[in-house]
């Protein structure tokens, strides 16, 4: 599928959060519970676990640290199976990984050390057998091109900064047109200024291409600066503690009295014992908590 596709939500960021013209759910993910079994016992790292995610939505998965971020990531990858409830993508259910969902993790050596840049993008779109060399060649320096990298293809990723590396993961997951974009904390070992800036160019980026992502972070700024939805995780193991729009915040927002409110809200809910209960202010922050549903916990919201 083309990533170019124009897609159901919104031409611009300020003007997203509409949901009712949009058709099904690109991602479904209903009830899942996530374990890991170890020799002597069973980790429980998620515990039914529901969000749709729809096509172009930036959606982030944001919780404090052990609450099944990444499990939840590599399910929606394919890579493990739930224990109890299901994904789907575009209707079909996930079972297995698939070049429809490509991941970019934080660590800066997941390019192979021994290819170019130019290599590292090329290798993984003809390894999928999807087409010959000079397309694959043409849509990589198209990638490489739109993340500024142009003069660097024939460089090799030990003369690279960590943003730089980065920005080649990211180009070379984008050149595989993938349905849903996966990032694992794809900023969190950048400084904080490169971090900044990774986190601008993929807005620019998502505003050319209109990809759907997925994105964990720790980080409540980045959460709210990335995401155009936020799903609220609890610590270990994760459930969902609530939905938060938050298409209205951009990266010039951060000093914002608005921005900091609803940015303490977050850190309240993720944080304090006390949970939300319906009908509770923060709407006037635009932040919507959701009903529980018939299990008890807070669903998903907008
Ligand atoms: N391979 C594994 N075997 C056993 N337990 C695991 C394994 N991987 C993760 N876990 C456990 O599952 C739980 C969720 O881990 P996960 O890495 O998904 O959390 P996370 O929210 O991504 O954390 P962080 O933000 O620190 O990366 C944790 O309790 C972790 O210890």
């Amino acid at each position: 599928m083309s990533l170019t596709t124009s897609t159901p939500a919104g031409p611009a960021r300020a003007g997203e959060g509409t949901r009712s013209a949009q058709p099904g759910p690109l991602l479904q993910v209903s009830g899942v519970t996530l374990e890991y079994a170890t020799p002597s016992h069973v980790v429980r790292a998620t515990h039914q676990v529901s969000f749709d995610v729809h096509a172009a939505d930036r959606y982030v998965l944001l919780g404090p640290s052990g609450c099944g971020k990444s499990t939840l990531l590599k399910a929606i990858a394919g890579f493990i199976a739930p224990t109890e409830g299901e994904m789907r993508l575009d209707g079909q259910r996930i079972h297995q990984p698939g070049p429809d969902r490509v991941v970019v993790f934080q660590e800066f050596d997941q390019l192979a050390p021994w290819k170019t840049v130019l290599q590292n993008v090329t290798f993984a779109l003809l390894a999928s057998r999807r087409m010959g060399k000079a397309e694959a060649t043409e849509r990589a320096l198209h990638y490489l091109d739109k993340v500024g990298l142009a003069r660097f293809v024939n460089a090799y990723p030990h003369t690279l900064s960590g943003g730089m590396k980065q920005r080649v993961a990211i180009a070379r997951a984008l050149a595989m047109q993938p349905r849903i974009l996966l990032m694992d904390e794809p900023f969190a070992a950048l400084d904080a200024l490169t971090r900044r800036k990774m986190q601008e160019e993929l807005l620019q980026l998502w505003d050319e291409v209109r990809f759907t992502l997925v994105f964990i972070t720790h980080s409540i700024e980045e959460a709210m600066v990335v995401g155009n939805r936020i799903l609220l995780l609890s610590p270990h193991p994760g459930r969902v503690r609530a939905e938060i729009n938050s298409h209205q915040f951009d990266l010039h927002g951060g000093g914002g009295a608005q921005f900091q409110r609803t940015a303490r809200r977050i850190h309240q809910l993720l944080f304090d014992e006390q949970h939300p209960q319906p009908g509770d202010e923060a709407e006037q922050n635009n932040v919507f908590w959701l009903r529980p549903n018939a299990d008890g916990y807070f669903n998903i919201s907008v």
